[in-house]
Order: C-alpha cells, then sequence, then structure tokens
C-alpha cells in the first residue's frame, strides 16, 4: 500500500482526500448528470444501489415501492442505472419484449458459478434455449401422470389436519403448507416427497433457515463476485461443503440414484429429463447455436430451480387464499356451496380425506376466482424483475429511457395498481374476477411474470392450489387464535407470510 502511494507522489491524507472527491464526483454526476436523473425517486437511490439493498433487507420493497409510484408516477429511479416502471404497458414493452435480464440474475447458477441455469442467463436466446427441454416436462397432461402421487402426499397432510382438529392444537399454516409443497415438488420431479409431512416437522431447519437464505440471495446478486469468491466456485463445489440443505441433497441423491439405474421408468420430470440427456448425449451443439442439447448438470439445475422456487412460493399462495378468505365475510361458505355442488353434496370424490381431483376443481368457477385474487393481492415473487433498454431505447411517457439502463416492472407494483384495476386495487374482491372488464383484465395478472423468463411452474402450482384449496374449502374451517392479528412477513426475492396461528376445524366438528 505503502508504495502505492509513493508510486502516485501522494501521502495517506492526500490519498484519502482524492478518493473522497472522485466519490463525491460520481455521487454529483449519477444525482444530476446522469441521462435518467430527471426521473424522481428517493434522493439517496440516485447515487448509490444501497438505498434499494436496505429496502430489500427491511423486508418491504414491494409496499415502499407501492408508494413511491403513488407518489412520484409511472417511472421511480430506485438505484443509479435502474428505473421501476408502473405504467400498463410496462408488461408489454419491458417483461413480455426479448430484452436481456439485468445482470442481478446471473447469480443464480448451481452448483457454482461457472454454470448457466436458465433463471441465470440474462441473453433471451441462451435461456430460451437452456429451458427448451426442461419446460416440456412441465405440461399440463405431463404433470397430471403424477396425480395419484400428489394425492398420496396430500392425504397425509390432510390426516394432519385432522389430527389437529381433534387435538384443538393450534398451527402454522406457513410450516405446513410448505411441508407439503415441498413433498409435492419432491413426488413431481423426481417421485419421492420430500419427507416433511411423514417426519411432521421442519427437517435439519430446512424451512426455518429458508428465510436468511432467501435474503441473502436477494442482495448477493447485486455483488456477484464476493457470491462467487465465497461460496459459488469451483473449490466450494469439490470441498462439498456449500449449504444447500436438505432440499437439494434429496434432490441429487434421488438423481444419482436413477442415473444408477437406468432401467426404472418413471413419468416424473426427472423421467422426462432423462430420457431427453439420452436423446442428446451425442450431440454437440454449443450453446447459443441454437441447436438442442442437454446436459447432466443441466438436470441438477433443473431440479435444484424446482426445488429452490417451487415450494414456498405456492405455500405463500395458499396461505394467501386461506388468510384473505377468512376475512373476506360469506366467502369460504360461498366456495363450499359451489364445491359441494360440483362435487356432488358433501364428502364427493371418495368421501371426506379424500384429494379432490384438478379436473374437478377445474368446475369450480368461484373457487378459482378466489385463488386467482389470492395470487393477485398477495404476488408471491416481491422483488422487481429487472430488464436491460436495447437499442434505440424505450419511452414512456415524457420520458426516453436510453440504452443499457435497467428497467424493472415489480409484480405488487402492477397488482395494486389503481389506475389498472380500479378503486378497489388493494382490497380481496374475487368478484371483479366476474366483472365484464375482466377478460381485458388478464394481460396484467402476472403472477408468474410475464414473456420469455416468466415462471415455468405455474401448471405445478395451480394443480396444487386447485386441489388443496377446493379440499380445504369442502372439509376444514379456520380460525385464527387473534382474529385481529395481521400476518407478518418479509419481501426478498419471494415474500412467505407467518405469525398468524389458526385452529383447524374439521367440517362439522365443534
Ligand atoms: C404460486 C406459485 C409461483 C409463483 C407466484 C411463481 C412466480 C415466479 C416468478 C415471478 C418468477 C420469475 C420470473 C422472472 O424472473 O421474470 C419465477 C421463476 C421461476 N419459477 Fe416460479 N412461481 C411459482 C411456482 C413455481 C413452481 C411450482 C415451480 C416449480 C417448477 C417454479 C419454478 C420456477 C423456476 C425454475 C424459475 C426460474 C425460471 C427461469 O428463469 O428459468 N415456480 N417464478
Amino acid at each position: 500500500m505503502g508504495a502505492f502511494h509513493g508510486l502516485l507522489g501522494l501521502s495517506g491524507g492526500q490519498l484519502a482526500g482524492v478518493i473522497a472527491i472522485a466519490i463525491f464526483t460520481l455521487c454529483i454526476y449519477r444525482r444530476y448528470l446522469s441521462p435518467i436523473s430527471h426521473v424522481p425517486g428517493p434522493f439517496v437511490a440516485s447515487f448509490t444501489r444501497l438505498w434499494h439493498i436496505h429496502r430489500i433487507l427491511k423486508g418491504d420493497q414491494n409496499l415502499e415501492l407501492i408508494r413511491l409510484h403513488d407518489k412520484h408516477g409511472h417511472l421511480v429511479r430506485i438505484a443509479p442505472n435502474e428505473i421501476s416502471l408502473s405504467h400498463p404497458s410496462a408488461i408489454k414493452k419491458i417483461l413480455s419484449a426479448p430484452l436481456h435480464k439485468g445482470p442481478w440474475y446471473k447469480v443464480i447458477a448451481f452448483p457454482d458459478g461457472r454454470f448457466q441455469s436458465p433463471m441465470g442467463a440474462t441473453d433471451p436466446a441462451i435461456k430460451n434455449e437452456l429451458s427448451r427441454h426442461l419446460s416440456a416436462a412441465y405440461t399440463l397432461p405431463n404433470l397430471l401422470r403424477s396425480e395419484d402421487g400428489i394425492d398420496a402426499t396430500l392425504s397425509r397432510l390432510f390426516t394432519w389436519f385432522d389430527r389437529f382438529s381433534t387435538q384443538k392444537k393450534a398451527i402454522e399454516l406457513a410450516d405446513w403448507f410448505t411441508f407439503a409443497t415441498s413433498d409435492v415438488i419432491g413426488e413431481v420431479i423426481f417421485s419421492k416427497p420430500m419427507g416433511f409431512l411423514e417426519a411432521g416437522k421442519d427437517i435439519d431447519n430446512t424451512i426455518a433457515n429458508s428465510h436468511a437464505q432467501a435474503a441473502y440471495v436477494s442482495i448477493a446478486g447485486f455483488f456477484r463476485w464476493v457470491h462467487v469468491a465465497l461460496l459459488s466456485n469451483r473449490f466450494v463445489t469439490w470441498l462439498g461443503i456449500a449449504p444447500w440443505g436438505h432440499l437439494i441433497n434429496t434432490a441429487m441423491s434421488a438423481i444419482k440414484e436413477r442415473m444408477d439405474r437406468p432401467d426404472v421408468e418413471r413419468v416424473d420430470a426427472l423421467g422426462h429429463w432423462l430420457r431427453m440427456l439420452e436423446s442428446t448425449r451425442s450431440f454437440d451443439g454449443k450453446l447459443g447455436s441454437g441447436k438442442a442439447r442437454m446436459e447432466e448438470h443441466e438436470v441438477r439445475s433443473a431440479a435444484f430451480g424446482a426445488i429452490a422456487a417451487g415450494n414456498e412460493t405456492v405455500a405463500a399462495g395458499l396461505q394467501a387464499f386461506v388468510y384473505y378468505m377468512i376475512r373476506c365475510p360469506g366467502a369460504w361458505e360461498r366456495a363450499r356451496k359451489e364445491v359441494d355442488e360440483v362435487l356432488g353434496g358433501e364428502g364427493g370424490e371418495g368421501g371426506p380425506g379424500g384429494v379432490v381431483s384438478y379436473a374437478s376443481a377445474q368446475k369450480m368457477v368461484y373457487l378459482q376466482a378466489c385463488i386467482k385474487e389470492a395470487l393477485r393481492i398477495f404476488g408471491p415473487a416481491s422483488m422487481g424483475l429487472p430488464r436491460v433498454v436495447g437499442k434505440g431505447g424505450m419511452t414512456f411517457d415524457e420520458y426516453t429511457i436510453p440504452e443499457g439502463v435497467i428497467v424493472s416492472v415489480n409484480i405488487w407494483v402492477m397488482h395494486h395498481s389503481k389506475e389498472i384495476w380500479g378503486e378497489d386495487a388493494r382490497e380481496f374482491n374475487p368478484d371483479r374476477w366476474f366483472r365484464p372488464n375482466a377478460a381485458s383484465l388478464e394481460k396484467y395478472f402476472i403472477p408468474w411474470g410475464a414473456g420469455y423468463s416468466s415462471c415455468p411452474g405455474p401448471n405445478i402450482a395451480k394443480i396444487e392450489l386447485s386441489k388443496i384449496c377446493a379440499t380445504l374449502v369442502r372439509d376444514y374451517e379456520f380460525d385464527q387464535v387473534d382474529p385481529k392479528q395481521e400476518w407478518s412477513w418479509k419481501a426478498y426475492f419471494t415474500a412467505v407470510p407467518g405469525g398468524w396461528p389458526v385452529y383447524v376445524k374439521k367440517r362439522g366438528h365443534h
């Protein structure tokens, strides 16, 4: 360091002064001279990303953004080079367009930063190529081939609920729904539940630790090189010390077992990917060449993606359904009447305890509107989805945003926009889906994101939400231990509520 000062001919104090002036100049440039300096937003955000990171860690980035858009309008500058958009056309112009994703996404790599995952690929052409084989496993007909396995898993959940009803024991739905959705993902991906419902408890504190992991991932994307240096590198992978935890470990050993036994034929997603792997093994198309190929690490990465993204999101949707339904007078009874009608009276489908089929749940239009409304009012994905403006820039209102600026669309901001949904935008009202303008609002309903980078798992989520919500409405009621208590949650990349214990009551038991 001393040699460095000497080289510049500066004393320690002078060097500190030069650095301070450089930082000050950069701040002035970012605040007053940058091409997006005229876009309104929090003062600090205009010269440092730390404002955004602070809001993420505080866990209220979604609500804060809604407040800022209410105050400033369609454009809010949330970092020196990022603008959040609430303009109704932003979904089409930003998410549905083939824009590159923001650099934040690159942090999503498995098992380490050397490998590109579909979510981590920022170039739309590469992302599409990496996803091509994966998504075919998630079509509705493919997934419904696992419906019996899903039913067996969910029956375990309802057996627990029956027990809690008899015991009059208060439970956290956050835990039980996450146990169930984790087990279902195991069933759908590799025909093996993760074991939470069998154990009836959080295994290895997996779910308890997931909040800290979620907070880490949501900001690690802004410090990717630190993340690569500490955790996401070849050395950590080689040592096998990455803190993946029970879910990923279970998935990886299930994949290994299946690869060791190529004679086992299964209808799950893994079976599909392994067949793809086999048929493309001899093919040496290069990434970016537009040619189909799939490699072993991509199979692992696909399972990792589903497991990392597919349990708490659905569990949050399920919680939102129960939470808002029990607060909406008459909604549970109305949904139950419909469920009974469709199933032909109390019990229906295999009698009490039998899990409602996906096909029957699709006929329950009010129930589906309630599920949809729960996902609108409480979108499980709470972080803005960043894209990079391409050549020629982009115009919203009187602003022209130049090439290279990051533009993000936050699902909460869009779902809570009064301009789009009307004055009752921030209320839970399933009946909005029966209004004459409902069809025209579909394009603004984006719980899964939109465009080439949107969630690959809606069909899995819809199967779970439909079956679980229909069965809950038919067979159970929920009373909060403290009916006035609001739930709490932290909005990182996803928002997972908790802290609202309930009593489960089996229908007819008092
Ligand atoms: C209610 C449930 C769910 C919601 C609301 C949801 C929402 C989202 C959103 C908003 C994204 C980000 C899109 C973007 O970056 O532009 C995403 C990505 C993803 N989701 Fe979901 N998701 C849900 C359930 C699932 C399930 C069940 C799976 C299981 C396969 C899944 C797997 C993934 C994966 C792998 C990604 C990364 C996709 C990629 O970029 O390749 N999600 N999800």
